[in-house]
Formats: C-alpha cells, structure tokens, sequence
C-alpha cells in the first residue's frame, strides 16, 4: 500500500507500508548526508566537495533488519533559523513533526560548529541521533571525537562514521531502529536563548574533541588555496585546468567515436538487409533505418564518447573541492556586474546540464540575483552542446589529421568559446542589474571545503552510470522521434517539392542573413528538446536532399556540409548560435518553476538568441564585406 500526505517542506510523504518508519536527516552543509542517504537507499542524490548541492528534499526507502524506512534528505543548514529557501525547506520539514526519528549528521573535523543545530534540533524533537561523519578525514587530520562521551552529554545516542566507505551506516540503522520502535517521550526543554547555545555547543565540543598537536594536512590545504585563489595564480590555473579537460576529452574520443560510428553504420546494414528481406514497404525501411536509426546512431556515436569523459573528469575536479575555489575567483567579476559570486557554482553546473544550473540557483538567497543566474545559464554550453562544438572544431579550424598541436589548438578554441559565454554571462548580468533588475550585490560567505581526495574508481562509474547515460538516454529518446519527423519532412512531396525543402526554404533568406542556412535553422528549431540532435538533423536533411553519402567519419561529413555551402564562416556561426540560442526545453520548463513567470522564461529565451543572432550577423556580414571564408 501506498500513503501519501502531503508536509511543510514541499515533500509529499510516500510510505510503502503504514508501518514505515520517516527518517529525516539534517544537518549542516557538506556534511556526507546525501552521501548517507544515496547509501542507504541505492539512490543517486547530487553529491560533491561544496556546500549547497542538495536544494530540495528527497525522499528514498530503505529495509534494514525486515522493517522498513523512509529516508528524507535534507539541505543542509546551518541553523533553524532559515535564512534561505532551501533552510526553510529543512526546517519546515522538521517543525511539522512528521518523522519519526531525526539524525543529525555531523562533520567530525569541526564538530563545534555542527553542535549548534544538533543542540537547536534537541529542543524539537528527543528522537534524535547524532551520526558523526567523516571520521576518516578527522583521523587524517589529527583530530579524535570521544563518541561515548559525546552520547553522554547529549543524552542521545551517537554514532561514527565514515559514509564514503560505508562504514558505520549498519550502526547507526541499528540505532534508528531502536529508537523508532522505543520512542522517547518527550521532554520539555525550554528554549535556549542562541548565545547560550553557542557557549553550550563550545563547551560539549571541548570535552568531546581531542587534537594532537602537530597537523599537516590544514597547512598543506592552506597552502594549496594561496595558489588556487590567489589573483596571480588562480585565474591561469582555472584556465589550464579546463585546456587540460578538454584536451583529454577531444583526444579521448576520437578514436572510440570513430570505431562507435562504425559499428553503429555496420548494425544498421544489417537492419536495413532484414528489413528488405522480410519484404518491408520501401517508406517504412526507410522510415526506420534512414529515419530513426541514423540519428539515433549519430547521437549515440557523436556524444557518448566525450561525455563518459568529460563528466568524470569534472566530476573529479568537483569532489575534489575545486569548484567554490573557482567561485571565489570570479566573485569580484560576478559582482562587479551586480550579481552573486555563487553565480559561478551554478555557472559551472550549466557545464552538465542547464536545467540541473537552473534549479542549482536556489543557492542564491536574493530573488533578484537568483534570476539574473537563471537568465545567463544558458550561455554556457551543456553536455549536449559540447560534442557538436567539438567536431565542428576539428572539423573546421583544426583538421582531422590529430596530432598534439590539432588536438591543442582544438581545445584552445573551445575554452576561447567558453570564455567567451563567460563574458556573455558577465555582460547580460550587468546590463539585467542596471536596467530590468536593478540592486546592489548582496555579500555572502561561501565556505571553502577542505580538499578531499576523490574516489577514482566510484566517480568513474557513477559519472557514466548515473550521468553520462542518464543524458545519452534522455537525448536519444528524443533522437528518434525527431528522426522520424526529418524524414517525413524530406519524403512528403507537396507542390513539386519536399516539405523539407518548404520549410528550409522558408527560413534560408532569414537564416543567410545570419550565417547560417535554412536547414540549420529548422535542425535548431528542431533540435528545441535536446540541443543534441541539432547536428544529426542536419546531416539528415542534407542527405535527403542529395545524394547519399556512407558518412563513416569526419572527414566525409565536412565534405558533406561543404557540399551544401558550408565555409569555415558557417561553421563558425553556428558554433556561436549553438552556444548561444534557446535553452532547450527541459531548460525553458525549469525556468517557469523555478521562477513561476511565463513572462521571465520568455526573457531567458530571448535574450541568449537576441544575442546569438546580433554576433552571427556581425560575424557573418563583417567576414562578407571583408571578401574572407
Ligand atoms: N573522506 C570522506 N568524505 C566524505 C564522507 N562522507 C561524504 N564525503 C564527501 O563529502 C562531500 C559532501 O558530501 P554530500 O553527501 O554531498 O554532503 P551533503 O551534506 O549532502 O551536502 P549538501 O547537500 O551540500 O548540504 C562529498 O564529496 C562526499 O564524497 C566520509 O565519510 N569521508
Ligand atoms: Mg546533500
């Protein structure tokens, strides 16, 4: 049986069965909860190396020892007092009464801070846990928390762990279990006035925590900050760092996208052979395997390989604790423009996937600078993006021919691309805060974690499972289906000529005036569900307007594309547009909840495609009057 009611904190409660018991866990931010939580559940909640990830709460189930569990996990707070939508989101969750047993996780390296919450959490509820996380990284750093002692003092139980290893969690669902089936009554605690409460949680934390002396690993996170952070150093590092990704990703997939592409090409023969074997009508072979198959193969053969590289090696450099480094550095830029520093965590979440950059801007408390983030996400290009930018690089600028300089050259123009959205980002930011959303930049304190080192072989398979397949599943899902459309569009004659042909027809004086052509538009327009068919659309509207051509590398697709008029000046045009257009329309969808305003998600809609449009025009009419490309 399903129960569902609905709580404070926007979570509709699910129990699977009426004796299910509800579990919250809280805490302060960047502690290891969705750590604990994805444990336990086998759920995938965002986890990385900085405060603010979890937005919203989420709910999973676990079993331990025959009973069952509902997991709800929590932004992380500082305190109760919520200062911030997703603070409030904790709170509320807590203060409507609904779990039956909280824990409070608590971060082992500074467990003075954590105190506070856990003492205000007290005052609400007896049936509370203390689960004290990141034992490991305290051992390393020379800092011991008497456990027992610390149970005492609360008068709750605690238990250690370390959620990354999976240590300690048995221990504490023991205690779960204890407590939920023997409640405590409960106790009236008057509520402690805060200053008392801070002299309280110094004083459990001094009796609890022992330090030996010497500690090497703070020095050497102190010192890697100076470096990482330092105005000299740190922009030329960020720089290098994303060359050095990029590098990596487009030498790193070259050759897997050839051999997929192959493979791919080989299997959909075969199809085509059965088909025609088992007697198929000629519209439905190739509706089928000219239609749906080919941009299906396309997009798997195009973007998987960059992708199950990128992510992880992003995903390395975010649990690494690089990220709020990266916010820091370009705080004074995002506030010179009237904006919030943290614009540049939720930047970098765009990297993945805008929608996902959209929601991540709760982190911004001001509703003003929250939407001026919402509005520019866009204008860094997502995972879907990326491999077309890729190959139309190498395809273009580069040359296919490999080799270290292409492969760096290559890599050098996509990070001048990025800077470029960047400087969009920055530009748009500013003009929003001095016209439509006018006010001064509110300050914050972003908190730099400690450095960890990440798991090599669990952020590798996590990023492909959980993320590279979840977009791959999502873009190929609408691969087919938009396929489809194209070849209707090319194989439905009306008046002589192909609907196709109609509509690029439509949009060719328009688009030329742009750089661009009219199939390019229509793939684009298209392309409107996942950015990452655009390129398949439009070698698919190509080759069903001429002849067709076995296109089993880049070297056969570029003399494809220049076949139908493409010079590097187009090229260079659409890797503008693509970069800057419409956010696809997960995005656009995510923009109207997040923002609840049609009229703000018709904003972010324009403004990246008003300027896409102005700098293809000047692009494309300054290189025209110059006599080049
Ligand atoms: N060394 C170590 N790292 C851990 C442990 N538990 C979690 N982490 C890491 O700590 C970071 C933060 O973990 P999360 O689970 O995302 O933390 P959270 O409390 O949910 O954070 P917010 O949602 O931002 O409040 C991640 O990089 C984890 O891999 C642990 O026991 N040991
Ligand atoms: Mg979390």
């Amino acid at each position: 049986m399903e129960q569902s009611n609905a709580v404070p904190g926007g979570l509709a409660i699910k129990k699977r069965e009426d004796s299910d018991r509800v579990i919250a866990l809280c805490g302060n931010p960047n502690v290891g909860k969705s750590t604990i939580f994805n444990a336990l559940t086998n759920l995938h909640q965002h986890t990385g190396n900085w405060p603010g990830k979890t937005v919203a709460n989420a709910q999973g189930y676990c079993r331990h020892k025959e009973r069952g569990y509902l997991l709800v996990d929590l932004p992380g707070c500082y305190s109760l007092q919520a200062h911030s939508a997703e603070e409030e989101a904790a709170r509320d969750f807590l203060l409507s009464g609904s779990p039956d047993c909280t824990v409070a996780v608590c971060d082992a390296t500074c467990l003075e801070r954590n105190m506070n919450l856990v003492l205000q959490v007290l005052e609400l509820t007896p049936n509370l846990i203390v689960c004290v996380n990141l034992l490991d990284e305290a051992k390393r750093k020379g800092v011991r928390v008497d456990l027992a002692k610390l149970s005492e003092l609360l008068g709750t139980p605690v238990v250690g762990a370390s959620a990354r290893d999976g240590k300690g969690l048995s221990e504490l669902m023991d205690e779960v279990e204890k407590l939920c089936h023997e409640p405590k009554p409960p106790r009236e605690l008057p509520e402690t006035d805060p200053e008392m409460r801070v002299h309280q949680a110094q004083w459990i934390s001094e009796a609890a925590v022992s330090l030996e002396p010497q500690n090497r690993s703070i020095s050497r996170d102190r010192k890697l900050d100076r470096i990482l952070t330092s105005p000299l150093t740190g922009f030329p590092i960020m720089l290098l760092l994303l060359l050095g990704i990029f590098w990596l990703t487009i030498t790193g997939a070259n050759y897997p996208s050839a051999l997929l592409s192959e493979g791919l090409f080989w299997l959909g023969d075969r199809i085509r052979d059965r088909f025609i074997y088992l007697g198929s009508p000629e519209w439905l072979t190739g509706l089928v395997c000219d239609g749906m198959y080919r941009t299906l193969s396309w997009v798997v053969a195009v973007m998987l390989p960059p992708m199950a590289i990128f992510f992880p090696l992003f995903t390395l450099l975010e649990d690494f604790g690089y990220l709020p480094r990266v916010a820091f550095n370009l705080d004074r830029c995002f506030k010179s423009c009237g904006a919030c520093g943290k614009q540049a965590l939720t930047t970098c979440m765009g990297f993945g996937c805008n929608a996902a950059g959209v929601v991540g801007c709760r982190i911004i408390d001001s509703p003003r600078e929250r939407l001026i983030a919402m509005l520019t996400n866009n204008f860094v290009p997502c995972n879907g993006r990326l491999p077309m930018l890729i190959s139309l690089i190498t395809m273009f600028f580069v040359g296919a021919a490999g080799g270290l300089g292409a492969s760096v050259l290559s890599s050098a123009m996509l990070v001048g691309l990025i800077a470029l959205g960047l400087l969009m980002t920055l530009a748009v930011s500013k003009f929003l805060s001095a016209t439509l959303l006018k006010g001064v930049p509110s300050s914050f304190t972003l908190e730099l974690p400690p450095y960890r080192r990440p798991q090599l072989g669990k952020v590798i398979v996590r990023s492909i499972f959980d993320r590279t397949l979840f977009v791959l599943g999502r873009a190929a899902s609408v691969a087919a289906p938009a396929g489809l459309i194209i070849w209707l569009l090319a194989n439905i004659h009306a008046g002589g000529d192909t609907l196709l042909a109609h509509c690029a027809g439509f949009l060719d004086p328009f688009a030329r005036v742009f750089g661009l052509d009219g199939v390019i538009l229509l793939a684009f327009i298209l392309g409107l569900p996942a950015n990452e068919i655009v390129i398949p659309l439009i070698i698919m509207a190509y080759l069903s307007q001429g002849s067709l051509v076995e296109l089993s590398d880049l070297t056969a697709l570029r003399s494809l594309l220049i076949d139908n008029g493409w010079t590097w000046v187009t090229a260079l045009c659409v890797m503008v547009f693509s970069l800057m257009h419409w956010p696809c329309s997960t995005t656009c969808l995510t923009i109207k909840k997040e923002s609840g305003s049609w009229k703000w998600t018709a904003a972010a809609v324009a403004i990246p495609t008003v300027c896409g449009l102005i700098l293809c025009f000047l692009i494309a009419n300054a290189c025209r009057l110059l006599g080049i490309g």
